[in-house]
């Protein structure tokens, strides 16, 4: 937390723990920190920022939402970022807030951590490029495409050829919402989006899908329910010939690295181990603090994504919402480093996590007294 420390020279990047000072230090000058990124009262406070339906779209899980409880530098696919930490892909960000994915991206930008634009994003791809490069001030963003394959193969090529010329460096297939799950909330409200009208700029911006809304007769001003619903029964439904980011089982994994993928994205910590050794391999769902980026890393994942915690802090407030959750992960990344003893995030390995049977003698065995009623 000392900002002379000299070691600092010796770091090659930034002193993220810093943020806990500064913020320590805030009402000294008679300001406040921004809002608590605990994560328990960041829910609640985007929870009172946003409407109803904001709130079950991001809140909501299948079912009875059991899946809900759920140096800091690296490289990856070619770019040396300064964490293990990226943006996961989150669709309609105009649900919570005007600008949708704008102010994401240009958070992201800032300190060049990984952003990943959905296909179901609500803002044009060049748009969302540039908001990224303006953040990343002049260095350009490092981004990825998230690709939900359209039944359509021109409209594919057309999204994709908007993404590569738009300096999206990678492609993140995901193969799992070819079936949404049953959401209760949003059922029961008629929740969305796009069958209403939100969130389908990403497409109306296509050439090839305009092409597509005059063959079928739809003008997308006066008819914006229709236009939506074009766009995304297109795009999420049915279709599921597509790889790399959904749940997997070991056979998937094992096929995503015979047909030679550059990575995969893995939900579920216990299958991180599987094919390791063998392919980039990612983690999301859940991050909600350092520890859970640690307990990733250690179990075998390269890079991890978080995706609720951004959007808390863009329902909040905005770009400075998200760039104050994100800095806020980072600084406690940094410092869980540092009590930990570690250098780097390439330190970070199985031997971290004590999950093995006791290596210490029992009580009984030791000669003690078997009377536990003291304990
Ligand atoms: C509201 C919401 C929208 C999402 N939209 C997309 C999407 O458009 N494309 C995608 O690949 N994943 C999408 N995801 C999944 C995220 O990329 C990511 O896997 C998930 O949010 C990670 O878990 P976390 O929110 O607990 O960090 C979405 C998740 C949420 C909560």
């Amino acid at each position: 937390m000392d900002p002379h420390n000299p070691n600092r020279a010796l770091r090659s990047t930034p002193q993220y723990a810093l943020y806990q000072r500064e913020n320590f230090w805030k009402s000294n000058e008679g300001e406040a920190p921004l809002f608590s990124t605990d994560p328990g009262k960041l829910e609640d406070l985007a929870k009172a920022k946003l409407t109803q339906d904001g709130w079950y779209y991001a809140s909501s899980n299948a079912g009875q939402s059991h899946t809900h409880t759920r140096d800091t530098a690296t490289t990856i696919f070619g770019h040396r970022v300064p964490a293990p930490i990226g943006f996961a892909p989150v669709g309609i960000n105009k649900i919570y807030h005007a600008a949708g994915e704008l102010p994401v991206a240009r958070a992201a930008g800032g300190p060049g951590l990984p952003y990943c634009l959905s296909t179901a994003g609500s803002q044009p791809i060049e748009h969302v490029a540039a908001a990224n490069d303006d953040g990343a001030s002049g260095t350009g963003g490092v981004r990825f495409f998230q690709l939900y394959m359209p039944h359509d193969d021109e409209l594919t090529r057309s999204l994709l050829e908007r993404a590569v010329s738009s300096g999206f460096t990678a492609c993140i297939l995901t193969f799992d919402t070819w079936q949404l799950g049953w959401r209760h909330n949003d059922i029961a409200t008629s929740n969305y989006a796009f069958y209403h009208g939100i969130g389908a700029d990403l497409g109306l911006s296509d050439l090839v899908f305009q092409k597509r809304l005059k063959e079928h007769g739809i003008d997308p001003k006066k008819q914006p329910n229709e236009a939506g619903s074009l766009w995304i029964d297109n795009v999420w439904h049915g279709r599921a010939h597509t790889w790399e980011k959904a749940q997997w089982s070991v056979k998937d994994a094992e096929k995503a690295v015979d047909i030679g993928v550059d990575g995969i994205v893995v939900s579920t910590p216990k299958r991180l181990p599987v094919v390791g050794d063998k392919t980039y391999i990612m983690f999301d769902s859940g991050v909600r603090s350092a520890s859970d980026v640690f307990k990733a890393l250690a179990l075998g994942a390269k890079f991890v994504f978080v995706g609720r915690l951004w959007i808390w802090g863009l329902s909040i407030m905005g770009e400075v919402g998200v760039w104050h959750v994100m800095k806020s992960l980072l600084a406690d990344l940094d410092i869980l480093l540092n009590v930990g003893g570690y250098r780097n995030v390439g330190e970070i390995g199985r031997s971290a996590l004590d999950s093995g049977p006791k290596d210490y003698p029992l009580l009984v065995e030791s000669g003690a007294p078997q009377n536990h009623s003291a304990y």
